[in-house]
């Protein structure tokens, strides 16, 4: 496994050793002694599945009580990925990092505490998977709009073709949106 570290203090890509062979592959989706070393020493407790189709874009999500951090990877298809810093004290306080996450490339991104968090499904249907570090907590969750302009974030798709649910509509600015 491999652990590379991005523009944004703390949110790490993992890239995990696949195994191929002529039965197809294998690989150590996750192993705590790792984790904890070389990304952050944390424990989880909630792991979570979602399946969404193209043009679905699902964030930007954090909560401000119980804040998760979030290890995440796509099981099938293919999503571009972001997560914004919100940590007030941070040098890399309101910038936003993306990565394609796809079946194929089996990338994970480690989110610490403290990002906002949503991604865009890029194949047909897509399948993500994440673990959580604490539990889901709706009387604290916020929505930022993903296409906030102070944010300036690129989507690879227009915002015509991008579909959110009705809570996601609702996003707050990111200016008005409570800072970790
Ligand atoms: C996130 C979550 C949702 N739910 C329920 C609430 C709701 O009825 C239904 C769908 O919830 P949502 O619309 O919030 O699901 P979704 O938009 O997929 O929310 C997720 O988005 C990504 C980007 C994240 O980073 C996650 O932390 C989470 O916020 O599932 C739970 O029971 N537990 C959970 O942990």
């Amino acid at each position: 496994m491999k652990c590379i570290d991005t523009n944004l203090l703390g949110v790490k890509v993992i890239e995990p050793k696949v195994f191929g062979d002529s039965r197809g592959f294998f690989l150590e989706t996750f192993r705590e002694d790792w984790f904890k070393s070389h990304c952050e020493n944390v424990d989880f407790v909630q792991d979570n599945h979602s399946k969404s189709k193209k043009g679905i874009l699902r964030g930007m999500h954090y909560q401000t009580k119980h804040t998760q951090g979030k290890l995440v990877r796509v099981t099938q298809g293919e999503v571009y990925d972001v997560v914004i810093d919100m940590r007030q004290d941070s040098p890399t306080f309101s910038q936003w990092y993306g990565i394609h996450l796809s079946a194929q490339n089996h990338r994970q991104l480690w989110v610490p505490a403290g990002f906002a968090h949503g991604f865009l499904v890029l194949s047909d249907v897509a399948e993500f998977v994440y673990k959580c570090t604490d539990y889901y907590d709706p009387c604290s969750e916020v929505s930022i709009k993903y296409n906030d302009p102070v944010l300036g974030i690129k989507w690879p798709l227009s915002d015509s073709e991008i579909h959110l649910s009705d809570k996601d509509k609702q996003g707050q600015n990111f200016i008005d949106a409570p800072r970790m």
